[in-house]
């Protein structure tokens, strides 16, 4: 008999996440029966869609929503052996039942110098959002200068890099000076604190005094209408992700730029990952051969237990990790 740890939603969050808005519970999971095998989690992301996903699709009492790398403890299903790891769609959960649908083999060659954490972030979802967002969406081109904002973060800080490979003059805000140093160590051509300076419109410029070519936006809200302005001529903007907006209570109120992507013909489109589902394996290959050959850099920041889930979900959400926020089960 196994008794799973399950964090639920005890009650929607309203505004920033409080600890009181998460319920750990003890599951107890049946025997597995022929198809079916038993998973454990060794690694559990925690990401922004997460705060925008309970609002959309969640009611109170549910498990909250998640990916994880899981051991497969006990099997039934002839593909996953015991002792291999997968990455399972799981949510908060310490241990789970599986069919195998879904699943995402870690191969069997996972070099051993790579955490196998590495399958949530830059071997994930976050490095195929930064690979398929820019390089589909935005195009970038040698010489061309790129705009990313939440850039030390997962998604934020292999954009960056992904655009200096592809030969741009990359430009990006993070929330605190230890970022701004490190997007610099990472080659960024110009790297600046959205939190101290005076204006952003004037360190926009300041930055890029031709303008932007692309922009990848993580943030939104006043971020987003501050850079419009500073795009050249038919920009391409890619919008991933809005998390300035993510903990509003009540909508803010912007000044929509209806002119400035009129005249400046800007291109400005919204993507989510998953469109590019069919081309994983493409993605991770090429994010995986530029991780080996030292041109894409990661960092991780690891919260050590699941009992902490909410406090990195809401560290995350507060700006406390540089690259992948994970948390070691
Ligand atoms: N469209 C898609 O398919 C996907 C979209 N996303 C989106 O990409 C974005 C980045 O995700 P991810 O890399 O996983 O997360 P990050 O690792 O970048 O973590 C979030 C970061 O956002 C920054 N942040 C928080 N609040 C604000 C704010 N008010 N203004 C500006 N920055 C803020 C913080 O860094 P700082 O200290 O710099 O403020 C924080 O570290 C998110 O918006 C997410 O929703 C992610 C994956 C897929
Ligand atoms: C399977 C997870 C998909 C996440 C897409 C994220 C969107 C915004 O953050």
């Amino acid at each position: 008999m196994v008794l799973a740890k399950v964090w639920k939603l005890k009650s929607h969050f309203v505004g920033f996440p409080k600890s009181s808005d998460f319920l750990l519970e003890e599951e107890e999971l049946p025997a597995i029966k022929d198809g079916e095998l038993l998973l454990e989690a060794e690694f559990l992301s925690v990401d922004p869609y997460m705060r925008p996903y309970s609002v959309m699709n969640m009611k109170e009492g549910d498990v909250m929503i998640g990916s994880q790398v899981a051991k497969v403890v006990e099997s039934k299903v002839a593909e996953f052996h015991v002792g291999s790891f997968v990455v399972s769609h799981a949510g908060w959960r310490s241990h789970s039942i599986s069919t195998g649908d879904s699943l995402q083999a870690l191969p069997s060659t996972w070099p051993t110098e790579l955490p196998r954490s590495l399958a949530l972030g830059v071997l994930g979802m976050p490095g195929l959002t930064a690979y398929f967002g820019l390089l589909e969406i935005c195009g970038p081109a040698r010489g061309e200068t790129l705009l990313v904002n939440a850039a030390a973060g997962a998604v934020g800080m292999l954009v960056g890099q992904i655009g200096k490979i592809k030969g741009c003059r990359v430009v990006g805000f993070a929330g605190s000076d230890p970022k701004v140093e490190l997007l610099k160590e990472l080659g960024f051509d110009s790297a600046l604190n959205y939190r101290s300076v005076s204006s952003l419109d004037a360190a926009l410029a300041q930055a890029a005094p031709g303008g932007y070519d692309c922009f990848f936006d993580n943030v939104g809200g006043d971020f987003l209408c501050a850079a419009l302005p500073h795009m050249k001529h038919r920009g391409r903007v890619s919008v991933c992700g809005g998390i300035s907006m993510y903990n509003d209570v009540t909508s803010q109120k912007l000044t929509f730029p209806q002119l400035t992507l009129i005249f400046k013909e800007l291109k400005v489109e919204g993507f989510m990952v998953t469109r590019w589902q069919h081309r994983r394996d493409e993605g991770i290959a090429a994010l995986a051969a530029w991780v080996k050959e030292g041109k894409l850099q990661y960092r991780e920041t690891v919260t050590e237990g699941f009992s902490a889930m909410p406090d990195a979900f809401m560290g995350l959400l507060r700006g406390d990790n540089v690259g992948k926020a994970v948390v070691r089960a």
